[in-house]
């Protein structure tokens, strides 16, 4: 049996670590978390795009451990606040803010907005990169509608208020294996996998 691909989880997101390892684990990959390892350098998220933080974090963990590493950067583009937040949706509400302040202040903006104006998406951009190669860019998007109160305990982040019309719950509702099958990090995780394909 062949050995299974080692990449590291360029992320602090326990989260993220969390769906990555599943669908890592549907790929025949191994997950390596950061924590495996010391000194590791702090990423500084300081690129106007998805692309650009998720190329940053990837390629610096890459080069410093010399492995293989995929980098994501993702947030909540929500229609009424021009896609805000955004690349800001980790701080939305603070530099140090927590997953429910930033959801708490993401209904207090929206407070009053009619059910068909509050339309938002889930983004992720995914870039694995490995020393000596291209890095590769793959992305997905998930949509929703911001609900007017929280649901649900799955999941991370926005999941408590991202409600999903189709299945009539919100994000944090799904149990995680389904969260796996529909989000933007799912869907980018597959268009990150046929890229490789193509690229053979
Ligand atoms: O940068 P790393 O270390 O990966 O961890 P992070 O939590 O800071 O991650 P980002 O910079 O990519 O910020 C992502 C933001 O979008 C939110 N987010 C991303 N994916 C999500 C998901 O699947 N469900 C809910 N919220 C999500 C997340 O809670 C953060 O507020
Ligand atoms: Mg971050």
């Amino acid at each position: 049996m062949s050995e299974r691909k080692k990449v590291v989880l360029a992320t602090r997101n326990k989260g993220k670590v969390k769906e990555f390892n599943s669908l890592f684990a549907e790929l025949g990959w191994e997950g390596i978390s950061l924590d495996a390892f010391e000194g590791v350098p702090e990423v500084v998220e300081d690129g106007d795009t998805f692309e650009a933080n998720a190329l940053k974090k990837a390629t610096t963990i890459a080069t410093y451990l010399n492995m293989p590493a995929v980098g994501d950067d993702s947030g909540l583009e929500v229609d009424a606040l021009g896609g805000r937040p955004g690349v800001y949706s980790a701080r939305y509400a603070g530099e140090h803010a927590s997953d429910e302040q930033n959801w708490r202040k993401l209904l207090d903006e929206l407070r009053g907005v009619p059910a068909q104006q509050r339309t938002a998406r889930f983004r992720c951009v995914l870039v694995l990169a490995e020393p000596g190669k291209e890095p590769m860019v793959a992305q997905g998007t998930c949509e929703g509608v911001i609900a007017e109160a929280p649901e649900g305990t799955n999941g991370f982040g926005y999941d408590p208020v991202f409600y999903l019309p189709d299945k009539g719950v919100t994000m944090a509702q799904l149990p995680p294996e389904e969260k796996n099958r529909i989000s933007h990090r799912a869907m980018a995780m597959g268009n990150l996998l046929a890229a490789i394909k193509r690229q053979g």
